[in-house]
């Protein structure tokens, strides 16, 4: 035992409370009695910590110890469980339980197959068969020169060749010759015997088989010699006979994947990336309908979006097209999982999307309908129901098709009152004129006035709608909304769903006459006619903030973009940013014709090839729902042969004029509280200002340039008030001045000199 003066060397446990603190091991250390304060081992000797503390004090903060061995040992490493480990096996592959992938496997191969035999088939009696009769001329001559050096011994000749080498002359020479010569005799001899017996064995079978019989039977030994012959020539000429199929782009394997995905550089650092389990995980490859899939795992860090922006580069990568590389998140699994999608043939060189619903089918617009396809072939579905629209999109792209579409799918839900303004005046949407409640093509000022005329009938209808939707018990309006059953055929309150389409919107918006007030009326009706059942349908060349006023667009849910020239417009149409994230429609080409990125009814937008119908396919379609409609005596407007509503050219001011006399004897100063001309309106066109306030009639007003001033009157109980209200004279100046506008035909349209 130490005495606790001698000096010794510190034990493994204490060398570790040096290092890590004594708490850890020392916890229990007193102080020794070798000194005050310096603490001790156990066994009473001065511990190294002493040591320290004496002769070599450190000074300094003191910082917490790192955990000692104890304390490492008790902390369980952090993994968070995921599914997997107990997840159950796989009984059968997939090919085997799934029809999705079974059919496409199938066709591929079957298809690969056809293609196969066929390249063939043509090319073995033309190419093939005298290339192999060639090669068995080749065999014949190589097997007759191996047998000929096999008689005369040719392979021991330089042998021989030595041994005769200074003997000549000799009896060893003379033996050696005559051993050579019998060699060679035996060799003929043995052949010759071979001969025969194929001779004896020819007679023999002749008088077995009879004369057919050997015939064939020696044209099948003719054919065996042939093919021997051909093989053994083929093998020395050393090349297939078979043209070797050769294609343009890689086949996709692990490998030709994962070296174009490091390509990528995704962590950002290059190098950094690695194939194989630790990085890039290529899962699957399997055929799917039209080309192949592949899932893969990207390397942490690295997610599916950053994928899908750098597309291009993939393409590239994988020596594809740009519109046969399809890159998409797969969100139930993870962000870094990938599904890549890699088609056999681009977009624009598949055959167009036959309409599902062409021939028969009706359609519930409260529900989704087939619009077209996606790139992997499969159908696209979208509910219009709830959701205002926009189309946008280069001329000559489609707009106009994917809007019938939308039309079409409208059509069928017999229920479904259709108001259409197509603004160019091509009569695109006229098809449609035998359903329509409004069908009206161009944009003379009679079009933007009767367009006019239609949205305040519509927002009209909508405050009726949601006025009844108000007072119904909660038992019938679940929602506060318009739902299926309440716009139900035979249901009382005629919440018929209402379909409102302006393609090329933007010459309606940028009217100089009415382009103020028609922007009003389509934002409230898109604000509140949603859930009243009203959709709204835009369809414009160039979206910017003219064509779609900002207020417009942002309540827009469905929006589809074909293809368009910049990044600006890109975003305009899909929303903010989307170019970014690498949804780009600027990558279509000019082929794609009716391809466009449909954005709202995924979290990301997704790519849509819509159908194609054409006027016959949509005179067709639209007898068939006249019919429809006719049998359940849902026609109206137009199309149900009644009077267009008058072509109302009166504004506001108009109106205003009509209700307020000029000698108002009421109003004796010529002006008059905006509260009370509210009123005067509803009542004398509730259509248009049921519910309007006296703020409403000052902004309609201000539109025309007048604005609203304090006007001192007497209320009701006969208090003098001071409130807003209007001068009676800026009123009929304001419409003088509108009715001396020079024709609307003659004046400048600021949207087309800028196209222009
Ligand atoms: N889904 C589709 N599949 C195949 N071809 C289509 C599709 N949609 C449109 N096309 C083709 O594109 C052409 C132009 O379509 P559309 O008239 O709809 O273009 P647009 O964008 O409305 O043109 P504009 O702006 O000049 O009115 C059509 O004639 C048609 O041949």
């Amino acid at each position: 035992m130490s005495n606790g003066n001698e000096k010794r060397l510190p034990d493994d446990g204490e060398l570790f409370a040096m290092v890590y603190g004594a708490a850890e091991v020392g916890r229990d250390a007193r102080p020794a009695s070798g000194g005050a304060g310096v603490p001790s081992s156990d066994d009473g000797m001065p511990g190294a910590d002493a040591v320290a503390g004496e002769d070599n004090a450190l000074s300094g903060e003191v910082i917490p110890a790192p955990a000692g061995p104890a304390e490492v040992e008790a902390r369980a490493p952090r993994v968070i469980r995921q599914r997997g480990t107990g997840e159950p096996l796989r009984v059968l592959p997939e090919w085997a339980t799934s029809w999705d992938v079974f059919l496409p496997a199938m066709r591929r191969h079957t298809a690969y197959l056809a293609s196969w035999t066929a390249h063939h088939g043509l090319r073995l009696p033309f190419d093939y068969a005298p290339k192999f009769l060639g090669r068995s001329m080749v065999g014949l001559a190589v097997c007759t020169r191996g047998l000929v050096r096999w008689v005369l011994d040719s392979d021991q000749k330089a042998t021989r060749k030595l041994l005769v080498e200074g003997v000549r002359g000799t009896a060893e020479y003379r033996a050696l010759r005559k051993e050579y010569r019998e060699q060679v005799r035996a060799r003929l001899a043995g052949l010759t015997a071979g001969g025969v017996l194929l001779g004896v064995a020819g007679v023999t079978l002749y008088g077995a088989l009879g004369p057919d019989g050997f015939q064939l039977a020696a044209a099948g030994a003719g054919a065996a010699a042939l093919t021997a012959f051909g093989i053994v020539g083929t093998r020395k000429v050393d090349k297939p006979i078979a043209s070797e199929h050769s294609t343009k782009v890689p086949a996709l394997t692990v490998d030709v994947v994962t070296d174009a995905l490091m390509r990528l550089e995704l962590s950002g650092q290059r190098g950094e990336v690695k194939r194989g389990n630790a990085e890039i995980k290529v899962l699957r490859i399997f055929p799917a309908t039209g080309g192949t899939e592949i899932h893969v795992d990207l390397p942490a860090g690295a997610t599916a979006a950053d994928v899908v922006k750098s597309k291009d580069k993939l393409a590239g990568a994988l020596r594809r097209p740009i519109d046969c590389v399809w890159p998409e998140g797969n969100p139930k699994a993870h962000p870094s999982r990938l599904n890549l999608y890699i088609a056999d043939k681009a977009l624009s060189e598949r055959g167009v999307v036959p309409f599902k619903y062409r021939r028969r089918g009706v359609t519930n617009v409260f529900e989704e309908f087939e619009i077209g396809h996606d790139q992997r072939g499969r159908g696209v579905s979208v509910s219009l129901m709830y959701n205002n629209g926009l189309v946008g999109g280069l001329p000559g792209m489609g707009k106009t098709f994917v809007l019938r579409v939308f039309m079409v799918g409208a059509a069928l839900d017999p229920r479904t009152e259709l108001h259409i303004h197509e603004l160019k005046g091509t009569g695109d949407l006229l098809p449609f004129e035998p359903i329509a409640h409004v069908c009206r093509s161009g944009d003379d000022p009679d079009d933007i006035a009767a367009l006019l005329t239609d949205l305040k009938g519509i927002q009209a209808e909508m405050r009726r709608r949601a006025k009844i939707i108000r007072t119904l018990p909660r038992s019938v309006v679940t929602e506060s909304k318009v739902t299926d059953e309440l716009a139900a055929v035979g249901n009382p309150h005629g919440f018929k769903p209402l379909m409102l389409v302006i393609d090329e919107s933007q010459l309606a918006f940028n009217d100089p006459t009415h382009g103020k007030e028609i922007t009003a009326l389509v934002e409230d009706i898109e604000r509140r006619g949603r859930a009243l059942a009203i959709m709204v349908w835009l369809a414009t060349q160039r979206p910017n903030k003219d064509a779609i006023p900002t207020s417009i667009s942002a309540l827009i849910s469905l929006r589809l973009c074909l293809r368009v020239g910049d990044q600006t417009t890109n975003d305009m149409v899909l929303g903010t940013s989307m170019y970014q994230a690498g949804h780009r429609a600027t990558e279509f080409s000019g082929e794609d014709k009716g391809v466009a990125l449909l954005a709202g009814e995924k979290s990301d937008p997704q790519l849509v090839r819509g159908a194609y119908i054409d006027g016959a396919t949509t005179d067709q379609i639209v007898e068939r729902a006249r019919a429809h409609r006719e049998e359940l005596g849902l026609l109206t407007g137009a199309a149900a042969g009644e009077e267009p509503a008058d072509v109302d050219h009166s504004t506001i001011l108009d109106h205003l004029l009509a209700v307020w006399p000029e000698n108002d004897p009421d109003w004796p100063n010529g002006k008059v509280w905006s509260d009370e001309l509210a009123a005067r309106l509803a009542e004398h066109k509730p259509a248009l200002y049921d519910g309007w306030t006296g703020p409403q009639v000052n902004a309609a007003v201000k539109n025309h340039g007048i604005e609203a001033k304090g006007v001192k009157h007497k209320d009701a109980g006969g208090i003098p008030r001071n409130r807003a209200g209007l001068t009676r004279t800026d009123l009929a100046a304001a419409a003088a001045d509108e009715a001396a506008l020079p024709e609307f035909d003659t004046l400048a349209r600021p949207d087309e000199s800028e196209e222009d």
